[in-house]
């Protein structure tokens, strides 16, 4: 028993055992970090059990853990903000039900400028090409005959983008404003990818409209002032 304890064979019960728990894991982090752990004792087993390692079985645990520690540093990049630049950190912030590989993916299709003029964002009545984020500076919006300073991260262009419909007011970003903006057809195109990500954004521009509702004032035409 002694030297059983001791012997190359005691190394499959231990993987025995990592595999084990790992697949009684729901997460995929967890469940990939205990097959690797479990692969690694395969693999001294297989050096240990004979005079000559066995190599065939050796190279085949080493590829299938090479491919899940791939997988687990791919892992660890989508759900971290490990690797964003501190630009990059703060735009996440405008990002809450976004996981950080999502937020990734988004922003590999979008622009950030600079507006070096008065730039006119959405119109009235007309349908948005493109979807904005104002991050830095100053846009102004006009609806019913009032003019609005557009709160800094709040999206512009997410009431015709949810609703497939005309822009509801005109937008102007003023000189020196920065803004993120995506055409609104390569964001239609990646939700359409990933439900995942449809639902993430769907949420997202909801709760930036509940934020907009919250500051609003009730509709002018609509008032019946209290007596
Ligand atoms: N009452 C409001 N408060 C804040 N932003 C608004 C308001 N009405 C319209 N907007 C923004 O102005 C944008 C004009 O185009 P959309 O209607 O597509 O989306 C609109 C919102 O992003």
């Amino acid at each position: 028993m002694v030297d059983y304890i001791f012997s190359a064979a005691i190394l499959v019960h231990f993987a025995l055992l990592f595999f084990s728990l790992g697949f009684l894991a729901r997460d995929q982090l967890i469940l990939r970090g205990l097959v690797l752990i479990g692969s690694a004792f395969y693999i001294l087993y297989y050096f240990n059990i004979n005079d000559t390692p066995l190599w065939d079985a050796i190279f085949a645990s080493g590829t299938m853990a090479l491919i899940n520690f791939a997988m687990i540093c791919t892992l660890i990049l989508e759900r971290t903000t490990f690797a964003m630049n501190s630009d990059q950190s703060v735009i996440y912030q405008c990002f809450p039900t976004l996981t950080p590989g999502q937020f990734r993916k988004v922003m590999r299709d979008s622009e950030t400028t600079t507006a070096s003029g008065q730039t006119v964002l959405c119109e009235t009545g007309h349908l948005n090409e493109r979807l904005y984020l104002l991050v830095a500076g100053k846009a102004v919006m006009y609806k019913g005959g009032v003019e609005y300073n557009v709160p800094l991260n709040s999206f512009i262009g997410e009431v015709g983008f949810l609703n497939q419909s005309a822009a509801s007011a005109s937008v102007t970003a003023q000189t020196g404003a920065v803004f993120v903006y995506w055409q609104v057809s390569d964001l239609r195109k990646m939700m359409r990818r990933s439900a995942p990500l449809n639902n993430a954004l769907i949420a997202l521009f909801s709760t930036d409209l509940a934020r907009k509702v919250e500051r609003s004032q009730p509709m002018a035409d609509t008032v019946k002032f209290a007596t």
